[in-house]
C-alpha cells in the first residue's frame, strides 16, 4: 500500500452468516486513517458503517482483504500484541455508550481507570469539564441520561488521547450545544495527533469531519473531503460506467436528466 497513514484497509470484505447465505457486509473498501484527521463513515442503515468501525478498531477480523496498524499487517499480530494495542492506543465509542464503560464506576473513575490502563496521567477534572460533565463525577452509569453517557463514552474514549479514536454515532443522542462539545472534543484529539473515525447519520458531525466516505451496500460509493478550495468529491465508476453524485451536485438536476460534455480531457455535466 502506498500511503499507509496510521490504519490502512484494503478490500476489506466482511461476511456473516444468514439464512439465505452469508451477508456481504463490506465488500472490497480501501480506507486510510490519517493522524490528525477526523474522518466520518456515512451512508444507509445496513450500508456497512459499523461493520467497517468494528475492524477498523481491530475488534473484528475482515473476513477478506488486507489490513494494516502502522505499516504491520494486523492479521500477523499476536493475541498480546492485539490486545495490547486496543488497550493503549485505540479509544472506542460504542452506539450503545453503556457497552464501553465500566458500569460499576463513578463518571470520575472512569477516567482515571482508562488512564491507568493507557498508562497516561490527564487531568480528569479537565476532560469532565470539557463535556459539562463536572456536576455528574461522582454519578455511576445508571445515574446518569442517555446524553451523558454518551458525552461521557467520549470523554473515555479520548483520555490520552489515544493513537485512534473509533465512534459509533457519537453525537446522535445529542442537542445541538452538546454534539458541539463532543465533536469539539474530538478535535482537540486530531490536533494532539490522534486519528478520529466515526460513523454517523448525523449531518452535524458528516459538515464537521475532514473526509467523509461514503459506503453504500457494502461498497465504498464516494468520498468527500475538505481541501483549500471548498469540499472535492471523489466517486468510484462502477463497470456500467455509472457514478455517485453527491447530494449538493444531484440537487442541480432536478428533472433527473443530465447533458455530459467532454471537452480537453475534462468531462461537464449541464442540467
Ligand atoms: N453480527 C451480524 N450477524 C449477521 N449479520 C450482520 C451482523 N452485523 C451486521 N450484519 C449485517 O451486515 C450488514 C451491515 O450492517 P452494519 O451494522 O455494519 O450497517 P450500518 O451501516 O452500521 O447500519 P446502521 O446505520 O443501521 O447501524 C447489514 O445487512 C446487517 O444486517
Amino acid at each position: 500500500m502506498a500511503d499507509e497513514g496510521l490504519l490502512a484497509g484494503a478490500e476489506l470484505l466482511q461476511l456473516y452468516p444468514a439464512p439465505t447465505g452469508a451477508t456481504q457486509a463490506l465488500r472490497g473498501v480501501d480506507v486510510v486513517v490519517r493522524p490528525g484527521r477526523v474522518t466520518a463513515i456515512t451512508g444507509p442503515s445496513g450500508s456497512g458503517k459499523s461493520t467497517l468501525l468494528a475492524i477498523l478498531a481491530l475488534r473484528e477480523r475482515p473476513a477478506g482483504g488486507e489490513l494494516r496498524w502502522r505499516g504491520r499487517a494486523v492479521s500477523a499480530l499476536g493475541r498480546r500484541d492485539l490486545h495490547r494495542i486496543r488497550r493503549r492506543e485505540i479509544g472506542w465509542i460504542a452506539q450503545v455508550p453503556g457497552h464501553c464503560l465500566f458500569p460499576q464506576l463513578t463518571a470520575r473513575r472512569q477516567l482515571t481507570q482508562v488512564a491507568r490502563l493507557r498508562r497516561v496521567h490527564p487531568d480528569p477534572d479537565a476532560a469532565l469539564r470539557a463535556l459539562d460533565l463536572t456536576a455528574r463525577a461522582g454519578a455511576r452509569l445508571a445515574a446518569m441520561s442517555g446524553g451523558e453517557q454518551q458525552r461521557l463514552a467520549v470523554a473515555a474514549a479520548a483520555v490520552g488521547p489515544p493513537a485512534l479514536i473509533v465512534a459509533d454515532e457519537p453525537t446522535a443522542e445529542l442537542d445541538d450545544d452538546t454534539a458541539e462539545l463532543v465533536l469539539a472534543h474530538l478535535r482537540s484529539c486530531a490536533t494532539a495527533g490522534a486519528g478520529v473515525v466515526m460513523a454517523t447519520h448525523d449531518a452535524r458531525a458528516v459538515a464537521f469531519a475532514d473526509t467523509v466516505l461514503h459506503l453504500s451496500r457494502g461498497v465504498l460509493s464516494g468520498t468527500t473531503s475538505q481541501t483549500d478550495n471548498g469540499r472535492a468529491h471523489a466517486t468510484a465508476i462502477d463497470g456500467q460506467g455509472r457514478i455517485q453524485l453527491p447530494a449538493a451536485a444531484l440537487a442541480l438536476f432536478p428533472a433527473g436528466q443530465v447533458v455530459v460534455t467532454v471537452r480537453d480531457g475534462h468531462v461537464e455535466l449541464h442540467p
